[in-house]
């Protein structure tokens, strides 16, 4: 499988609060590298803090790295979005501040479909899309607080595939739903990948969550990846950090 995305001995830094000199910066991520592979769902796991949310900014083009290079199909960030409209999509934990409140869900998912002109009838696009993620086409006129937070990320998760992206980034996209419904958001987005024929980096910092959804895993400690492995070699893992989360979870096939 050929690399979709590359990170390559990535570094970033941010100012400490409260300090303005250069030597009261903190390395946040301090030469990372690892590839996301075409069509595969890759796993970004590390504890609070660790830099997870900053390479995601830093992969969606939100934000550049010091030093080193992210690059989508060999090209810089920026220049790929410019050339791939709606070719890269994202889900983030917090769905109640992702989806404005004052925009029904049809509005919500219409959002990134208008802006790419799209030619079609909307409304059946709409309609489409929320079958895709198992909603009822009657929720179209409710605004966000009239559903439950499994339905609001699947509104989320039907935005961010509204385009047909090649690459979604979902950053802690199921923690904060219940256990139950965890699962169901999970295997819904493992079909549509597979349906889809996407590329997933899945951000998270619960292991058996992306074990569960992903080909490979790359654990992040302190702004470094200490250990990346394919799902089925976990046993392998070499790193302490690693299999210290690797012992904590619990076996699948009890
Ligand atoms: N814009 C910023 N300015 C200053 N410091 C920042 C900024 N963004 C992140 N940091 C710091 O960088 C470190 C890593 O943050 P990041 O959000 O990437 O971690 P994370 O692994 O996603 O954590 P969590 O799981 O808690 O979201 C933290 O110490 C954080 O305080």
């Amino acid at each position: 499988m050929p690399n979709l995305v590359e990170i390559n001995n990535v570094e970033k830094s941010y100012v400490k609060a409260g300090g303005n000199f250069s030597s009261s910066r903190v390395k946040v991520l301090k030469g990372v590298t690892f590839a996301i592979e075409e069509g595969l769902c890759v796993g970004l796991i590390g504890e609070s803090g660790s830099g997870k949310s900053t390479l995601s900014r830093l992969i969606l083009g939100l934000e550049k790295p010091d030093k080193g290079a992210v690059l989508i199909e060999g090209q810089p960030v920026p220049e790929w979005i410019k050339a791939n409209q709606g070719k890269m999509s994202v889900v983030f934990q917090d769905y109640t501040s992702s989806v404005n409140p004052k925009y029904t869900i049809k509005e919500t998912i219409a959002e990134p479909i208008r802006a790419m002109n799209y030619a079609g009838n909307l409304e059946d696009r709409i309609d489409a899309l929320l079958a895709k993620v198992s909603l009822s086409p009657d929720l179209k006129d409710r605004y966000p607080h009239e559903l439950s937070g499994g339905q609001v990320q699947r509104v989320c998760i039907a935005r961010a595939i509204s385009t047909n992206p090649r690459f979604i980034v979902l950053d802690e996209a199921i923690s904060s739903l219940d256990v139950s419904v965890q699962t169901q958001v999970m295997n819904l987005l493992h079909q549509l990948r597979l349906e889809m024929k996407m590329t997933y980096l899945f951000v998270a910092h619960d292991l058996q969550a992306v074990a569960h959804l992903c080909n490979k895993i790359v654990f992040l400690y302190r702004g470094e990846v200490v250990e990346q492995l394919m799902s089925a070699d976990l046993v392998n893992a070499q790193n302490e950090y690693a299999k210290s989360l690797l012992a904590s979870v619990i076996p699948f096939d009890v």
